[in-house]
């Protein structure tokens, strides 16, 4: 008999998490601040006034932690690093502490037989940078190069999957046009060239990191598909409005060489006519692509800015602490849809969890979290069925491996396999890690 859910050899399980969200000590040992370190200390930006001084304090932690992903049998971990840990001004001198930082913890990853996938920005500019104009000013595609290039040099051969961005469009869409995210700004002019010097950033880090790297570069969004609300004209135009806004506006580009058409309708006179050559900056050879995926969302036209076009409640689903509804099968979708459109480009399931009100820690260490352990399982058997449809699908991070940071959401949220106490930051494997482990352990054929 076939196993039910067998996944590929040399699958790769594994979990993420991100620098701002997990390391504290932000400013330690020479490291420079980031966009995070002021938008969190502005007073009124972050739930609670939140921050990430402490975190999950995994600067200091880190060797608790590998010795945790090896207790849960990870074989792989996506981790970030903090630009301006390693470059403090973003630029020029290199803070051989912070480099040393990461160096160990993937000395760690490999004496553990974890593969390390590193992200080079998940949303943390170097302070300096924005200060520069940060990813408004053109010149940050080769600061990102720079950057690139010496933790190419740092890194290489011991790390051999490489990520220039995460999330693009939320990087763009909360930091630049809604103001949610840092560094805070709400400005449909602004927002299109931030958008469009980020993916210049990531061609020129491509480049940067294949000039001194041997190893696999990829890049990683998030994909929220978009389901009509109904068959009315204009439903169906709202929600093709909505899915070139979030899903193609980033590997349109990255892996076709232009944008979808709708962007300039979405956006009129604030989408600039790009200069020709960006596009062949942009549009670099990818070993792989990470899909982050969360949930999916019913569309229907509104008359919101900019989009005219928003969801609609699924009265009868599950919806996590986040507001973001359970659906299993808009992974599937997702996964089908990205071979369809841009080719059989590999894989990873880069990113996909839920924050569920956790119970607390209790009487012997134990944390019940049922609904995250369906979550989980209800995606994983999606991941498999697009893999059965033909999918080259490498690996699945869970998001995330500790409970932490989420952003402007503060610590309100937790997503982790892994409970924290803040207090103490004592470390709870959640019943959702244990059922991990045992997926993992059965290479899925547990699911
Ligand atoms: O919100 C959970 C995680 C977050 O902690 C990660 O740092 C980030 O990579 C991440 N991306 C998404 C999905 N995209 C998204 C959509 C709207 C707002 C915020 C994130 C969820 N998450």
């Amino acid at each position: 008999m076939t196993d039910a859910f067998a996944f590929p050899d040399g699958f790769l399980w594994g979990a993420a998490t991100a620098a701002h969200q997990i390391e504290g000590s932000p400013l330690a040992d020479g490291a420079g601040p980031s966009i995070w370190t002021r938008f969190a200390h502005t007073p009124g930006l972050t739930h609670n006034g939140d921050t990430g001084d402490v975190a999950c304090d995994h600067y200091r932690r880190w060797k608790d932690d590998v010795r945790l992903m090896r207790e849960l049998g990870l074989t792989a971990y996506r981790f970030s690093v903090s630009w301006s840990r390693v470059l403090p001004e973003g630029t020029g001198r290199v803070n051989p502490a912070g480099l040393d930082f990461y160096s160990r913890l993937v000395d760690a990853l490999l004496e553990a037989g974890i593969e390390p996938l590193l992200t080079l920005y998940h949303w943390d500019l170097p302070a300096a940078l924005d200060d520069r104009g940060g990813w408004l000013n053109r010149d940050c595609a080769g600061w990102f190069a720079e950057y690139a290039t010496v933790m190419a040099k740092a890194l290489d051969g011991r790390v051999r999957k490489w990520v220039t961005l995460n999330e693009p469009w939320v990087i763009t869409d909360g930091g630049y046009l809604h103001g949610a995210l840092a560094p805070g700004h709400r400005n449909k002019y602004e927002a299109p060239i931030a958008s469009h010097n980020l993916m210049r950033a990531h061609g020129a880090a491509v480049q940067a990191y294949r000039a001194v790297g041997r190893h696999e570069i990829g890049l990683v969004v998030n994909i929220e598909p978009k389901y009509p609300a109904s068959d009315a004209p204009e439903d169906q135009t709202a929600t093709r409005r909505a899915h070139a806004y979030m899903n193609e506006q980033y590997l349109h580009p990255a892996l076709l060489g232009h944008y979808p058409p709708e962007l300039r309708e979405i956006f009129g006179d604030a989408w600039p006519d790009w200069p020709a050559e960006d596009f062949a900056l942009i549009r670099q050879p990818l070993d792989f692509l990470g899909i982050n995926y969360y949930t999916r969302n019913v569309t229907r036209a509104d008359g919101s800015w900019p989009l005219k076009a928003g969801a609609v409640k699924q009265p009868s689903a599950t919806y996590t602490e986040t507001g973001w509804e359970v659906f299993p099968q808009g992974l599937t979708d997702t996964l089908l849809w990205v071979r369809r459109t841009y080719g059989d480009i590999p894989l990873y399931v880069t990113e996909n969890g839920a924050a569920f009100f956790d119970p607390p820690v209790a009487e012997g260490g134990r944390v019940r979290d049922p609904l995250r352990i369906d979550y989980l399982r209800r995606h994983l058997r999606a991941v498999h069925e697009a893999i059965r449809a033909g999918c080259d699908i490498r690996g699945y991070m869970v998001w995330s491996l500790l409970d932490n940071l989420e952003w402007s959401l503060g610590y309100s949220k937790r997503f982790g396999i892994v409970h924290v106490n803040y207090a103490t930051q004592q470390r709870t494997v959640k019943d959702s890690g244990r059922w991990y482990a045992n997926v993992v352990r059965s290479h899925g054929r547990a699911l």
